[in-house]
């Protein structure tokens, strides 16, 4: 027993010696940065930390502050919601290394810093952290370099002003559709809880999403019974798509982790259910592909202007003499569209329908702008009754009015991907030690970090970065970058309305308001630069063509139970939008709030 209890010592210190020894240099590193540093345990995206995690947080809670607060904050990667501006505000400073034995990683929120990481052509995107998205194949989100580029080129052709008209049309139906399922499927007929709104709203913009780029198109009457979750799988199939796709999603770290042999053959509920969403949805996505390679075997070139980004990614499959893309990043790509291009969409809807229910001034201020700008349309005899037909005349002023404002400050609010990471890419000669690293400016001082550092974009905190997002002055909301007040009551659209007056209040259209260009930076929901988000403009046509539609004929109200009034309501609705929201693949909602579609 003793020589095993040796080995065991021996090796522990060992162990320990190498990372106090990487520690050190890690140090140093951070020093030689001229920024700011802090030490912390670990690196926060390392199995290590994953396994450890339940056993370390209630420890740190023992550590003397500010240490008790600060680890759990650098770590806690999916907190960094709640976090907000916090982390910044403890260390005095908007830009600082987190210093670890494994890894240094730079954290800023400084909209000039972030800036500058996100549109430098030359920062990367670490594999190792995205590569999660990689399921079914190679995807442009999970890959980098001239891998991502090439995703990116084939894809891209997709996104022209013809396709928006699309999402509009698709959008302003589903719109619609969904208004009809939400006012009759309650007992009372009017009356919604919002994780069964979530439900609903995201097999809406999936549906939008697969009606747009997949061609996938059906009738008012099954978009009904689809909403509704009344659709039957179709032969070959024990799930709908909707069903695969959302398992799928549930289950996604059990997908990822799982090495296939055990999640192939493993008895437990969690990996039956897994692999059942899994490999469904695979069905489906392999069936959308053969379908349309047989359809386009004759052709084998991309007609212009007029192809689905099926099309554009089964070609790129079926070029010859070499295809474009290998079969697995056909699958792999289709599938990160499916997913990046509804998800986002319906956790910011779900959010802002909430936020409108808790601000009814500011949601009669709405329909006010939509009432104004739809009747100045149909009286100037631009358009006939139908919203559908209204892209191109009343989106520009829709987006830049208070329906945008509304959007806009929503993302700002409930940052769906509330961090974003780019590494410094290294030099061919890093090896002999010869990295001159990269060089930038933090606050008028020059900082260099080696090549190979990561930098994590806290979006959530520049969003909520008091210098650049102030509170407008009210006094019961002074102080959301720290977490003190609520989305609820800091939710304010006018914001971005501009004017030069500044007597405007929080619920009346501002009379020739121009539209907020905020700092570079400061406000980037759908990242920037090169890697950008490819669907910003469709998601901005869908949330806007969707919440046009619903407060044009509706009005979302709190629903008030008998033993409360609404102010004690709309108190408990910015509870449960401050403490019940979670980031698993994007940030959502994770308890109820009761709403109702009230027709105006
Ligand atoms: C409210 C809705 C949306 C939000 C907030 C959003 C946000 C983002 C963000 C922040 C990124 C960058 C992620 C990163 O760097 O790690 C991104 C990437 C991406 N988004 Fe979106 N997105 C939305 C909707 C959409 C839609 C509708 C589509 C497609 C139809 C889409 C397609 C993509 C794709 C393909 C990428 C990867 C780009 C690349 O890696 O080069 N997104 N999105």
């Amino acid at each position: 027993m003793a020589p095993l209890l040796l080995i065991f010592l021996s090796v522990l210190t060992v162990l320990f010696h190498r990372q106090w020894r990487r520690l050190q240099n890690n140090i140093s590193e951070a020093k030689a940065t001229g920024l700011p540093y802090v030490v912390v345990p670990f690196f926060f995206a390392t199995v290590k930390w994953v396994l450890v995690r339940p056993l370390m947080l209630p420890l740190f809670k023992l550590l003397p502050d500010p240490w008790a607060e600060r680890w759990p904050m650098l770590l806690e990667f999916t907190r960094g919601w709640h976090n907000g501006y916090k982390p910044f505000e403890l260390e005095g400073c908007d830009t600082f290394v987190a210093v670890s034995p494994d890894r240094n990683v730079v954290y800023t929120c400084d909209p000039d810093v972030s800036a500058h990481f996100l549109r430098g052509p030359s920062f990367g995107k670490p594999q190792e952290l995205l590569g999660i998205l990689n399921i079914f194949g190679p995807t442009m989100t999970g890959t980098d370099g001239a891998e991502a580029r090439l995703y990116r080129k084939t894809t891209a052709p997709f996104f022209t002003e013809r396709t928006m008209k699309q999402v509009w049309t698709e959008s302003t139906k589903g719109a619609k559709v969904l208004l009809n399922v939400f006012a009759d499927s309650h007992p009372d007929r009017t009356a919604f809880s919002t994780s069964q709104m979530r439900a609903v709203i995201s097999r809406l913009t999936l549906h939008i999403l697969n009606s747009v780029c997949f061609e996938k198109r059906i009738d008012d009457e099954a978009l009904r019974k689809l909403l509704k979750g009344e659709e039957r799988a179709p032969e070959g199939h024990v799930l709908t798509y909707s069903q695969a796709m959302h398992g799928v999603l549930d289950y996604f770290d059990v997908i990822f982790f799982t090495p296939r042999a055990i999640l192939n053959h493993s008895p437990l509920k969690v990996h039956r259910k897994a692999r059942q969403a899994f490999y469904e949805l695979r069905k489906y996505i392999e069936d959308l592909r053969s379908i349309k390679e047989k359809e386009m075997q004759p052709r084998k070139e991309v007609k212009k202007d007029s192809e689905s980004l099926l099309d554009l990614l089964v070609l790129a499959g079926m070029s010859s003499p070499t295809p474009t893309l290998c079969p697995k990043a056909v699958i792999g790509n289709i599938f990160i569209f499916m997913f990046a291009g509804h998800e986002a969409n319906a956790n910011t809807l779900t959010f802002l329908l909430l936020l409108l229910a808790c601000n009814p001034g500011i949601q009669k201020a709405t329909q006010e702008d939509i009432d104004r700008i739809l009747f100045r349309l149909r009286n100037e005899g631009r358009t006939d009754s139908s919203l559908s037909s209204l892209y191109e005349q009343a989106f520009p002023a829709l987006i830049e009015g208070y329906v945008g404002a509304c959007i806009n400050e929503a993302l700002r609010l409930f940052t769906v991907i509330p961090f974003l990471v780019k590494t410094v890419p290294q030099s061919q000669d890093a090896a002999k030690g010869e990295d001159e690293g990269h060089t930038f400016s933090v606050a008028g001082n020059m900082c260099r970090i080696p090549g190979g550092s990561m930098v994590l974009i806290n979006t959530t905190a520049v969003h909520r970065h008091p210098q650049y997002w102030p509170d407008c002055g009210t006094t019961s909301r002074n102080n959301i970058a720290s977490g003190k007040t609520n989305p609820v009551d800091s939710f304010d659209p006018q914001r971005w309305l501009v004017t030069e007056t500044s007597a405007s209040t929080k619920d009346k259209v501002p009379e020739g308001a121009r539209f907020l260009r905020p700092k570079a930076g400061s406000f980037m929901p759908f990242s920037d630069g090169g890697r950008g988000c490819l669907g910003k403009r469709f998601a901005l046509v869908e949330l806007c063509a969707i919440v046009t539609q619903i407060l044009s004929e509706y009005t979302i109200e709190l629903v008030v139970k008998g033993d409360q009034d609404w102010q004690k309501t709309r108190e408990n609705a910015a509870r449960t939008l401050t403490e019940e929201v979670a980031m698993d693949m994007s940030l959502r909602l994770t308890a109820p709030v009761p709403v109702r579609f009230v027709k105006r």
